[in-house]
């Protein structure tokens, strides 16, 4: 469950996110919303990666002001672009880095590296250099990097925007089929037709909060 009470974020003059109180608690939850409206800032401050200029983000009762190391362990971030994710130079290495940071043996960090890429189609690139993955590959071991490390929650910061048909599928099933609660920004508003619920923001405020087929009709009238 993660909590904001009273949260505004400020760049200088500007407001990005303006006093907004939230519980967060279904297991599927979309964060849709125009370009610059603060999406990307809302998904970076439920991990401690963007901290309130006021009000307080509490994770488990987490403040992640203060605890943002555990709060970071309970709650794994996709990036938007998983150039920005993936950080060593061949796959396993790759998956095996965060586990190794958390302090994962050495035979929980093969089974585990075994068992995700099975489950993503990826075992015969197991060697392959990270950085001659295509987009959507890259894409699924940015993903597969941080649910390896089994955080409580996942964060994924428009995980389709870069992917084919095939790979946007390939990742809906992969979301779909996770235990964890998962939180998604985007703006590919098929993947979260069957999400328990849709966030809405607009210039920094919650312009709509419900069920997709509340949401998404009032958000495509907003945008045209
Ligand atoms: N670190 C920062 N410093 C200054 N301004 C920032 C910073 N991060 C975000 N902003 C500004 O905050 C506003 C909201 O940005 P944010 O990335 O949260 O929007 P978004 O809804 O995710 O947009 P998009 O759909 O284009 O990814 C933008 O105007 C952006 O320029």
């Amino acid at each position: 469950m993660i909590k904001l009470h009273d949260v505004s974020v400020s760049f200088g003059e500007r407001t990005v996110l303006n006093s907004l109180s939230l519980d967060l608690t279904e297991r599927r939850i979309a964060i849709i919303g125009a370009n610059g409206s603060g999406k990307s800032t809302f998904a970076r401050l439920l991990n401690g990666l963007a901290l309130p200029t006021s009000g307080e983000v509490l994770v488990h009762g987490l403040n992640t002001r203060k605890k943002g190391r555990d709060v970071r362990r309970k709650v794994g971030f996709v990036f938007q672009n998983p150039d920005n994710q993936i950080v060593m130079p061949v796959v396993e290495e790759d998956l095996a880095f965060g586990m190794k940071n958390l302090g994962f043996s050495k035979d929980d960090i093969a089974t585990k590296t075994d068992e995700v890429l099975a489950r993503y189609n990826m075992s015969d690139l197991r060697e392959h250099p990270a950085h001659l993955l295509s987009g959507g590959q890259k894409q699924l071991l940015a993903i597969s990097g941080v649910l390896v490390m089994a955080p409580d929650i996942v964060v994924m910061d428009e995980p389709t925007t870069l992917l084919d048909l095939r790979n946007k599928r390939r990742i809906a099933r992969a979301v779909a089929a996770l235990d964890q609660m998962v939180i998604t920004v985007t703006h590919d508003l098929d993947l979260i037709t069957d999400y328990d619920r849709v966030i809405a923001i607009d210039e920094g405020r919650i312009f709509a909060d419900g069920t997709p087929p509340d949401v998404i009709p009032a958000y495509e009238k907003l945008m045209s």
